[in-house]
């Protein structure tokens, strides 16, 4: 079943599909854009397609554009209004194109209207229909649109794969700049913060639209030491070194007419620089100890949440190599706080995932069972909603998570320097920790009137379980601010000699960690050279002059020098 929004000022076209298409779910009417807004920003992730009509008989007040001070100067007021009517839904299309550039949706117009082509083109209306007044064929004629729209976007859904794009137009843009990137032989760049989907882009989004048969193969660069980087890359034949044992074949080779992913390409030495070059512009290379030339034919595809262009200035990136890597059209993923206006998509995207798989999907089931809920099949999903008020109706069939306005803010509002990785990671510990102490506790409680136990469908995320989980980072944040007695006594810099004592957390992987040690080692060096960037710069790179080098690294980090001058201040 398809849940479907109708933009109309009538019902008509509500009965009628609900007559003619009962296996769909048919929302509204939503009788100007205002409703129609409204009823977006709740559901639209689960709306699947909208029905818009043109035609609007609805108040002066309520018609698009809002401001019509211009369009009223220049002619016969209510001719003006006439024809805001007659094309209102163009109007309204406008604005969801903006808003929701990826939502299905049609244009239903009745034959006397205006001609829809060029409009609904212009719209990208995703098709248009003229509507006969004659039950039967405008029914016939809606279904067959519906049905094939749903099976396009569900093909197409199933194409993007994991990658979650939300519903901000800056990230629609990229995709269709990388849908194009991904086609050609031209190398890509990803850059961004550590956790913001670089290798998952690369992988689910750039590789199967790339078109190419082969294998992806993805190579995290910071996590091989430096002597066994060439052999890993091109290659190694029999006795080349001692210890080559047995010729073996690196993932040049295996990635041949696929995919080729070198994450952190920034740690790549000088000299395998050069022999990546070799592969970008004569496509040859030679495995370690091998006379023979190779060929190789891959789509490289490279990340760093470094600046290239500034190791190129310090002499750390060849010059030609960052230019063969067509630094023209590097694309850049936004770090989860540059995506705030998109939280709530964001946040409901990975709590769903999180609810859908392991041990919480085991817990929701476990606690669907004890309270007399629906439990899904092996293979079906949970049905888990989510949302910042309770629903008016209980309903068996699915789990609510409710989550009030405070515990919203304390998430919307934390910092994430590890992005969608700390993100997802602390949401599925959220959810473990709200539910085991409810199905632990489901014998103990005698529901109290008000309680929300007493709507078992609807499951309370605490805000003091938020406060719990992200106190962690929050302390490491502090002490990375605190300029007390503990953090110089942490840090002795002598001469080239330097004592450092650090805490990090087990993390998904050694970049994870070197990020982290990295964030804590800039802000130590920036307190105990009491903030002067340019002495940090002179200890770090010699020279005094790169201070703002410095500071955009900081940046990049997610460590935010405000709070860390405010933190200086207060000692
Ligand atoms: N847009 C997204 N949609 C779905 N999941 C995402 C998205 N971005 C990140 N993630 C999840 O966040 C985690 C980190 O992603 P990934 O490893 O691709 O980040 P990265 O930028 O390559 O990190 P690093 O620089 O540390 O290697 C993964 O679990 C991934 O599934």
């Amino acid at each position: 079943m398809s849940s479907i929004l109708i933009i109309d000022d009538e019902d008509k076209y509500l009965d009628l599909c609900r007559r003619f298409m009962p296996e769909h779910e048919f929302l509204g009417p939503a009788r100007n854009h205002r409703e129609a807004m409204q009823i977006l920003a709740r559901l639209h992730r689960s709306i699947d397609l909208v029905l818009l009509d043109v035609h609007f008989d609805i108040p002066d007040d309520d018609l698009l554009p809002e401001d019509k001070s211009g369009l009223l100067a220049k002619g016969d007021p209510r001719r003006t209004f006439e024809r805001l009517r007659r094309s209102q839904g163009l109007h309204i299309l406008d604005r969801l194109r903006r808003r929701y550039p990826d939502l299905p949706v049609i244009v239903m117009t009745a034959l006397d209207d205006l001609p829809l082509e060029a409009d609904a083109e212009r719209l990208h209306a995703e098709d248009y229909t003229y509507l006969l007044d004659d039950e039967y064929l405008d029914a016939r004629a809606l279904k067959v649109q519906v049905e094939g729209i749903l099976v396009r976007a569900e093909r197409s859904a199933e194409d993007d794969g994991p990658f979650y794009w939300g519903t901000a137009v800056a990230m629609a843009d990229l995709r269709r700049r990388l849908a194009i990137l991904a086609r050609g032989q031209l190398p890509i760049i990803i850059q961004g913060e550590t956790g913001t989907g670089k290798s998952l882009l690369a992988r689910e989004y750039i590789h199967p639209h790339s078109q190419r048969t082969g294998a992806f193969m993805a190579v995290d660069l910071s996590t091989i030491p430096a002597e066994l980087m060439a052999a890993h890359l091109f290659g190694v034949v029999k006795g080349a070194y001692t210890g080559a044992s047995s010729s073996r074949e690196g993932v040049l080779a295996r990635a041949h007419g696929g995919t080729l992913f070198l994450d952190e390409i920034g740690n790549l030495s000088l000299e395998l620089q050069k022999s990546l070059l070799l592969v970008l512009q004569e496509g040859g290379y030679r495995p370690v100890g091998s006379v023979e030339e190779r060929t190789a034919d891959v789509k490289l595809v490279v990340a760093t949440n470094e600046n290239l262009a500034q190791m190129v200035r310090s002499g750390r990136f060849r010059e030609d190599l960052f230019m063969r890597l067509n630094p023209a059209t590097a694309v850049t993923l936004p770090s989860l706080r540059q995506r705030r206006d998109d939280f709530q998509h964001l946040l409901e995207f990975f709590l769903e995932r999180v609810c859908q798989s392991g041990y919480n999907r085991d817990l929701l089931v476990q606690y669907a069972e004890q309270r007399e809920l629906w439990v899904p099949a092996e293979d079906e999903r949970m049905r888990v909603t989510f949302g910042r008020k309770i629903p008016s109706k209980p309903d068996p069939r699915r789990i609510h998570l409710l989550l009030h306005q405070n515990s919203y803010n304390l998430l919307e509002d934390f910092n994430w320097p590890g992005n969608f990785r700390q993100f997802e990671m602390v949401l599925s510990n959220l959810v473990t920790f709200t539910l085991v102490e409810l199905v632990d506790r489901v014998d103990q409680i005698e529901p109290e009137a008000g309680d929300h136990d007493a709507r078992p469908d609807v499951i309370v995320i605490q805000p003091r379980t938020i406060r719990d989980l992200l106190r962690p980072f929050a302390e490491a944040e502090a002490e990375l601010g605190d300029t007390g007695s503990e953090a110089s006594d942490d840090l002795s810099v002598d001469g080239d000699a330097l004592a450092l004592r650090l805490r990090v957390a087990p993390a998904e992987s050694l970049n994870a960690i070197s990020c982290e040690v990295e964030r804590q080692y800039l802000a130590r060096l920036y307190h105990h050279f009491s903030g002067d960037l340019s002495r940090v710069a002179e200890f770090l790179l010699g020279e005094p002059e790169a201070g703002r080098k410095v500071q955009l690294r900081m940046n990049q980090l997610g460590i935010k020098l405000r709070e860390l001058k405010r933190s200086r201040a207060a000692n």
